[in-house]
């Protein structure tokens, strides 16, 4: 049976208000989040000398009419160029509402490209599907061409070539891996192991800091970085995890060598934040 054109549309905008209020709420959560190896936290700025978190909140509450409009303008829509330009054109003008409200300062690109399309893919699924077909749908999108995106270099790119890794772009287009494969599956393991909210989020950050070749990390501090942040996200773990005191011991010194070489994993963060975003609606994989 289908469904009166009216009521379609007020269901359309409850779940678009849903999603942009979960999506900024999970860029707060990862903001709020600590203690996080060189990242912004409730203890200060960490590796950074232009982000407060302060800052990352502000800039978090402004991005909520993009993942708004992003859900709106996707509902029970196919993944097709129409809709990739669309949604191309509302995550440019969400950056530049981003840089207007933080004066400038880059907080969260990453965050908007990753939530922005898992937004829109939940929105184009109508509400309903597994943190899967999330990824799966939001990968569909992001592989099709954007023939309006301006031609611009970035730091993402410059690292991607020279290091021969993926990025930002990649982790899209192969349908979120670090949070399909890594950070779910972690944070659901460590809460069924007992440990706190904050430890198993924790937890699921230093998953995705295991694997991920992320950008900002490489950009700051080159290959040196990348391996110590993945070789030392993985000793948290394998000490049993942030819910364990040896665990948290190791946490401390990769923190400390983080702020020593002044690499941030911003992609990580910014993919922890999508971890939550999706764990948060209750899409559970199966
Ligand atoms: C596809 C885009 C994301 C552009 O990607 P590209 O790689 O070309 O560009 P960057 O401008 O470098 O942005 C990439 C950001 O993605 C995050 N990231 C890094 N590595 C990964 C990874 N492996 N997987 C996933 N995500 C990753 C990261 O974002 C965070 O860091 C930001 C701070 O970065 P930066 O300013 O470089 O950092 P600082 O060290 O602080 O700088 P200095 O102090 O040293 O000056 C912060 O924003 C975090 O979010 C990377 O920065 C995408 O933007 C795009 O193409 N958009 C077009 C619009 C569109 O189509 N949108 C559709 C969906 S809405
Ligand atoms: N907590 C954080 N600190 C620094 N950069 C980030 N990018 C996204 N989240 C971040």
């Amino acid at each position: 049976m289908t469904m009166q054109p009216q009521l379609s549309e007020q269901r359309a905008e409850r779940l678009a208000v849903q999603l942009a209020e979960r999506a900024s709420m999970a860029l707060i959560d990862e903001a709020r989040l600590t203690p996080k190896p060189g990242l912004v936290d409730g203890r200060g700025s960490g590796a950074h000398q232009d982000l407060t978190l302060a800052l990352m909140e502000l800039s978090a509450r402004s991005l909520q009419p993009t993942f708004h409009a992003l859900a709106l303008h996707s509902w029970q829509r196919p993944a097709d160029i129409a809709l990739r330009q669309r949604v191309g054109q509302l995550g440019r003008a969400g950056e530049a509402q981003m840089m207007a409200a933080t004066n400038g300062v880059n907080t969260h690109r990453g965050a908007i490209w990753a939530l922005g399309l898992l937004v829109s893919a939940v929105a184009m699924l109508d509400g309903e599907a597994t943190a899967e077909a999330v990824c799966r749908t939001a990968a569909a999108l992001a592989s099709l061409p954007d023939d309006r995106a301006p031609r611009s270099f970035s730091k993402g790119l410059r690292a991607t070539q020279r290091y021969r890794v993926p990025g930002a772009r990649e982790e899209a287009q192969q349908a979120f891996p670090h949070i399909r494969q890594l950070a779910l599956p972690q944070l659901r393991r460590s809460r069924a192991a007992g440990a706190t909210e904050e430890q198993a989020r924790l937890d699921a950050l230093m998953a995705i800091m295991t694997s991920l070749s992320d950008t900002c990390v490489l950009s700051r501090s080159g290959l040196t970085g990348l391996q110590a942040m993945q070789q030392g996200a993985q000793r948290v773990l394998d000490h049993g995890g942030c819910g364990t005191l040896p665990g948290r011991q190791a946490l401390a010194r990769l923190d400390a060598e983080m702020l020593s070489m002044n690499a941030s994993p911003g992609g990580a963060a910014d993919l922890l934040a999508a971890t939550l975003f999706l764990d948060g609606i209750c899409l559970l994989t199966h």
